[in-house]
């Protein structure tokens, strides 16, 4: 008999140092507003108001922390001396894109923060954890040691938790965690089908590849996660995704599929072989039939996808079908806004829409589906790990009360470089984290 499960999303809280730095060569949104001023306080606002929303409709909702940006170990890594002021402005007046990369807010999207196997899937029946060595790209890249730790803090009890190290940070194993991966299943509790989806093989030049912008994630990462986790060729499928859309802006499959329960929501230009992505995900589906919710051109052309992150969406149970928790600006674009209201009244299992203002995010290039890491939990699970960050009306006040007392209202590029702006958030973090009850997991406070 399968245990009874729940799906537990833990959204990344943003950081004080929300900026728009231009980081990501091939994600459309982040490179078209670079240098604008950003709202760091009215992004974690937003995304507070998300989670607050969904765990009122009675979501397990919870939270994950910001780190400490901008990040000077890293700084002093690569040989800025001095004390952190001194640190800071050789950076900021010698090397501005590097001081730009130290103090991006990323870790807000914890999509990539890591891979996770629930139980029910893995060869010794604990929750696997993998933080994303996200080496595509440098700021990104220096996110996995402390993701580690505080998904260390939050599931920390070894009886029912695993937890592996990054994979080594090189191309070959290009690893950007969840937004790759999508597992399909009857009920949660049940074994399911865990998708790994690849933009190209490391260790074959002749197979297909992208020409424009880089595949971030490899064949033989996802091997190795599967292989960390205990999962077998019985409910694991590796599919490619096509290179076509990588050079259209979809960096991460997240941004043209997302998965929940039997139901695969995709745009035709997901994946290079969609007739054996299907095949393979239904001769290993037990228990269900899986629901193949295909989006095609005509319906929504692929640059309409990208633009409003139709994909890039949150599917969720609800008590009579399945609810995709849209950003605002899929109602913005005609095609895509045609095609939910005609997906709603269709026949299939995706019964309503709802709206999610996160366009902060989103001017980065992440949605609502980015915002969150999925954890699948049984009864024993949620019980055994840490309840602090798990979302309550208490906690969102006090959230919010945070966020009003630390953050600024505008930042642009030339502020990175502020001493002060690196107290404040030192000062906020350090509070953050007795609010939830996580211990030392900054660099500053070991
Ligand atoms: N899953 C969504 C990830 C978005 C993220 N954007 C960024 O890092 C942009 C940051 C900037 O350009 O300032 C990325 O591309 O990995």
């Amino acid at each position: 008999m399968a245990r009874h499960a729940v799906e537990a999303n833990f959204d990344g809280l943003v950081g004080p140092t929300h900026n728009y730095a231009g980081l990501s060569w091939g994600n459309v949104a982040s490179k078209s507003n670079v240098h604008a001023v950003s709202n760091p306080k009215e992004a974690a606002l937003q995304g507070l108001a998300k989670m607050k929303r969904l765990a009122d409709r009675g979501y397990v909702q919870g939270v994950l922390p910001p780190h400490e940006r901008p990040h000077l170990p890293t700084l002093r890594a690569l040989g800025f001396e001095g004390t952190d002021e001194q640190v800071l402005r050789a950076a900021a007046e010698n090397h501005p894109s590097i001081l730009a990369a130290v103090s991006s807010a990323s870790t807000m999207w914890t999509a990539n923060a890591a891979t996770v196997s629930p139980s029910a899937d893995t060869a010794d029946h604990r929750v696997h954890f993998t933080p994303a060595n996200l080496s595509a790209k440098f700021h990104r890249s220096i996110e996995h040691r402390v993701t580690g730790r505080a998904l260390k803090a939050m599931f920390a009890d070894d009886a029912y938790f695993a937890h592996h190290p990054a994979l080594p940070s090189v191309s070959q194993f290009g690893d950007e965690g969840a937004a790759n991966h999508t597992r399909l299943c009857n009920g949660y509790g049940d074994p399911g089908v865990e998708l790994f989806v690849y933009g190209q093989v490391a260790f074959n030049e002749q197979a297909p590849a992208p020409k424009r912008y880089p595949a971030r994630q490899t064949l033989e990462a996802s091997q190795a996660i599967a292989r960390l986790h205990g999962l077998t060729d019985r409910n694991a499928v590796f599919a490619q995704q096509n290179p076509d859309a990588i050079d259209a802006g979809v960096f991460h499959n997240d941004v043209i599929a997302v998965g929940n329960g039997n139901t695969l929501f995709y745009h035709e230009m997901a994946f290079l072989d969609e007739g054996r992505v299907l095949a393979d995900i239904r001769s290993r589906l037990t228990g269900a039939e899986l629901e193949a919710v295909r989006v095609s051109r005509d319906q929504v052309p692929l640059e309409d996808a990208v633009a409003s992150y139709l994909f890039n969406s949150q599917l969720l149970n609800t008590p009579d079908g399945m609810m995709l928790a849209v950003p605002g600006e899929c109602r913005e674009i005609d095609s895509v806004s045609r095609y939910l209201d005609d997906l709603v009244s269709g026949p299939g299992p995706i019964t309503s829409v709802e709206v999610f203002d996160v366009k902060q995010s989103m001017r980065n290039g992440g949605g609502p589906a980015c915002l969150r890491l999925r954890v699948v939990l049984n009864d024993d699970e949620l019980n055994a790990m840490h309840p602090g960050v798990l979302m309550t009306d208490a906690l969102y006040q006090r959230l919010t009360t945070w966020v009003e007392a630390h953050y600024r209202d505008q930042l642009s590029q030339e502020d990175l470089g502020d001493p002060m702006l690196l107290e404040e958030v030192r000062k906020a973090l350090d509070e953050l984290s007795g609010i939830l009850g996580l211990g030392s997991i900054y660099d500053f406070q070991l």
